[in-house]
């Protein structure tokens, strides 16, 4: 048997598309809709003041095209708080405009593929990517993936030293994007449909199309990576996401 890698996990973490029912939006009165509104940014504070207090962190997006309108993406300590957050929003007025396209439930991870001989746990840096503060950017691009489980090509019947020599490989062009893109690297087996969630920051999203273009000829991906659909949107603040509502 293969060895497993092992994994280091940080805060959990939930992704919730969801799409505006515009119809419903304009039909319903200016009270209603300023009532939601305001309960909107009522929440979007709350999530701000636990990211500042350590709590978790929470970032919003619109989404482009017709898989969704808009995603909120929330890393806390548990799936009990995740869980509040969710059900605490559906409650919402405004959520009653929405409905949900899709979600992905899985916990920021880190693997001791390049790890050096130490306690990872005593190293600053890799404590604070187990639990980052969402980036701001501009634009986002999620979407979840595999690795394959083919006869022909069976990532998780490799060596351990075969996987690391890819990794490496995987690890020396997302270096390169060092600046440019950022990444958070969720972990979903048991948890979603995917092996992992794949999460990228960027202040121009067409780096995340030529980081992606390279990572496919590089072995991991173009042998063993399977992916879902893709989400790309841009960075809704307080104020982009008033602007987005008003009609
Ligand atoms: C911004 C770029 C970037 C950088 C610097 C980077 C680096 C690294 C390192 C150093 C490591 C290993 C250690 C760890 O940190 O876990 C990883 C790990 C991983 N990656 Fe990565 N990755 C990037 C970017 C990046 C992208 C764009 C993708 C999607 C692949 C594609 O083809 O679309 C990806 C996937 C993954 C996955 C699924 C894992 C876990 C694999 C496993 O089997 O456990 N990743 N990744």
């Amino acid at each position: 048997m293969s060895e497993a890698a092992l994994t280091l996990e940080g805060w959990y973490a939930l992704h919730d598309f969801r799409s505006i029912n515009w119809a419903a939006w304009r039909a319903a009165d200016d009270e209603t809709r300023a009532v939601a509104t305001d309960e909107l940014q009522e929440f979007l504070s709350a999530w701000a003041a636990d990211e500042e207090s350590g709590k978790g962190s929470s970032t919003v997006y619109t989404v482009v095209g017709q898989k969704a309108d808009f995603v909120m993406m929330h890393l806390r300590e548990t799936l009990e708080d995740l869980n509040a957050i969710e059900n605490a929003f559906n409650k919402t007025t405004f959520a009653q405009f929405t409905t949900k396209s899709y979600s992905y439930v899985s916990v920021v991870e880190l693997s001791n593929y390049l790890g050096k001989d130490e306690d990872p746990m005593q190293n600053p840096q890799i404590v604070a990517r187990l639990k980052p503060v969402l980036p701001k950017n501009q634009y986002i691009c999620f979407y979840p993936m595999n690795k394959k489980r083919d006869l022909g090509d069976n990532w998780y019947m490799l060596s351990m030293d075969e996987r690391k020599t890819m990794m490496r490989s995987h690890g020396m062009i997302g270096r390169s994007y060092a600046g440019k893109v950022k990444q958070i690297i969720t972990g979903s087996v048991g948890f979603d449909d995917w092996e992992w969630g794949v999460t990228l920051f960027s202040d121009d999203a067409l780096q995340f199309k030529k980081l992606i273009y390279e990572m496919r000829f590089d072995e991991v991906s173009a042998r063993y990576g399977e992916f879902g659909s893709f989400y790309v949107g841009s960075l809704l603040t307080p104020e982009s996401f008033e602007a987005m509502l008003k009609l």
